[in-house]
């Protein structure tokens, strides 16, 4: 009780002293005391976020028990404020428990910002920062790409499962050259262990600690404070994460059969001391830690929605969007395979070298990503000092939420931004691109688009280049899937039905050809 009404106390003497600031953004009036706390949309927030982008315009601010979130909902205010004004809008909030204790601060996406993130951006953007420096993994891309085929001419109705475990390949193989098992593979199950152990710590009001930091300091013994026996644990797992794969990939360098990856590279660049090494290590877990990608509804107070973040979950989701979009929208579908017909013909698998001539697939991607929109509210960015932006105070600490949802269906920017359309892309005056959206804003832009483009791109094209995909019809019904985007700071499309059948007996034999490039 004592601490309660010392919160409120400060709160209010807070609310006093901000009196003398220029105002807070405007957004939902609140209530006496616990402020905005009802207000914390958490089902589909970014529609939420769009009523106060009507309502308010572009900045609305609410007020959690003085923590201030402000939202944003268009792409000029998001450049203003985190692009222009990096220096202070580029931090990430701290997560007692699941940063603090557990370890998960070492990971790039909560880095504070200040040096170590700059480093593990230099590691990134050597490794996978540019398209040229991706395409050195083209062939890796392509390989796993072709056994994603392979598992779907074998068990169609298996499409999610594929998905997945294809995006986990793709990443164990560049983050540490490692092959991933058919079935049990150890460093998939202890991904998946780990970020179990995650999800319960992201759960809503799984820790009181990290609404009251403080307790993060008392002994393990101290009544309640089992929650530091189980950090230790869950420490260790993700230690067990961070350095195995590392392992393997100095073992096999030693043995001289190290291919080539993110991690051998950066090893091979000279020898490193051990903090260069805590960021390598850390910088290859940033790539490949989300093998299981639990997402769930978002907890704004404690911030621990930012982690559910599963780096390949997002090109998951994306891939999984395709196959929904192609189940829909037949007449997009057959102007695609058109085109890859015409250029490629019936004889080969498209690969990455035919990109430049294929404008419509790489219009259909584009759209694909601005159709479903992956990380709908962004991923927040913490304010580090205080700010007056458009005439409004920003108090340090605010955390900054993107409506990417609604800046990907605005009509003044998109025209019926419902349609699934990519000749919005083509002609004279193209639309937006959406990837300088989509992939967030300033310092904490997303350093793997390169690698997301593509595999999504490569996924789109072989799959459409040998099958057909259309709605399954069950007793002699047509069922057409729903567009039902779940909540969650990675949006995941509510799991559908699709058929998906080879086009010819020719895209049988292209299916079933030696993986051998
Ligand atoms: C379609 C796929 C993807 C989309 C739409 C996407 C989008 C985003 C967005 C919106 C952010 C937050 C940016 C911000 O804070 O302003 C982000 C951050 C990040 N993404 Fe991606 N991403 C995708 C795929 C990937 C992949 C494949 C990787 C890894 C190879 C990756 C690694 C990261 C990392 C490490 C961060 C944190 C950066 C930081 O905090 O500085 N992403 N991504």
């Amino acid at each position: 009780l004592d601490l309660c009404l010392a919160c409120v106390g400060v709160y209010l003497l807070k609310q006093v002293f901000n009196k003398k600031n220029p105002p807070y953004p405007p957004g939902p009036p609140g209530r006496p005391i616990i402020g905005n706390v009802l207000d914390v949309p958490y089902i589909r927030p970014w529609l939420t976020f769009t009523d106060w982008g009507n309502k308010y315009g572009d900045i609305s601010h609410i007020n959690v028990l003085g923590r201030h979130i402000v939202v944003v909902n268009s792409v000029k205010t998001a450049m203003d404020m985190l692009d222009n004004k990096s220096t202070i809008y580029s931090d990430r909030p701290t997560l007692p428990v699941g940063g603090e204790l557990i370890g998960w601060k070492n990971v790039m996406v909560l880095l504070p910002y200040g040096d170590q993130l700059r480093r593990h951006c230099k590691n990134f953007h050597g490794v996978i920062g540019t398209r040229a420096a991706v395409a050195i993994y083209n062939q890796v891309v392509e390989v796993e790409t072709h056994r994603f085929l392979m598992r779907l001419f074998a068990k169609p109705d298996q499409l999610q499962v594929h998905v997945r475990h294809t995006a986990g390949a793709v990443i164990l193989r560049i983050s540490h050259g490692y092959e991933v098992k058919e079935n049990d593979d150890p460093f998939v199950d202890l991904a998946d262990r780990v970020m179990a152990q995650w999800s319960h710590v992201t759960a809503p009001g799984a820790f009181l600690a990290d609404v009251v930091p403080f307790l993060i300091k008392v002994p393990e013994w101290f009544p309640g404070a089992d929650f530091k026996r189980l950090a230790r644990e869950w420490h260790d797992d993700l230690e067990e994460l961070v350095c195995a794969p590392h392992k393997f990939v100095v073992d096999q360098m030693a043995a001289g059969i190290a291919p080539e990856s993110f991690t051998s590279n950066l090893l091979r660049s000279g020898s490193l001391a051990a903090e260069d090494e805590h960021i390598v290590k850390w910088s290859a877990a940033a790539l490949y830690a989300g093998a299981s990608d639990t997402v769930g509804p978002s907890l704004y107070i404690s911030n621990n929605h930012l982690l559910r973040a599963a780096h390949f979950s997002q090109t998951v989701s994306t891939i999984n969007a395709f196959f929904l979009a192609m189940t829909l929208f037949p007449d997009v579908q057959k102007k695609a395979q058109a085109e890859i017909d015409a250029v490629i013909g019936p004889d080969r698998l498209p690969s990455f070298a035919d990109q430049d001539y294929l404008p419509y697939i790489g219009a259909l991607v584009k759209e694909t990503l601005r159709w479903h929109s992956v990380i709908p509210t962004g991923f927040a960015h913490c304010v580090s000092q205080d700010d007056i932006h458009d005439g409004y105070y920003i108090p340090k600490g605010s955390l900054i939420m993107t409506n990417i949802w609604f800046m990907m269906n605005d009509p003044k920017r998109y025209a019926n931004p419902s349609q699934f359309n990519p000749e919005r892309f083509l002609g004279k005056e193209p639309e937006t691109d959406p990837r300088t959206i989509c992939f967030g804003f300033g310092r904490r832009i997303c350093p793997g688009i390169h690698l997301a483009e593509a595999s999504v791109w490569l996924s789109a094209v072989m799959s459409l280049a040998v099958f057909d995909i259309s709605k399954v019809v069950e007793n002699g019904i047509e069922i057409t899937p729903e567009v039902d985007p779940l909540s969650g700071t990675i949006s995941h499309l509510k799991p559908f039905k699709c058929s998906i059948e080879p086009r010819s007996s020719r895209a049988v034999a292209l299916i079933e050809q030696d993986v051998d490039y």
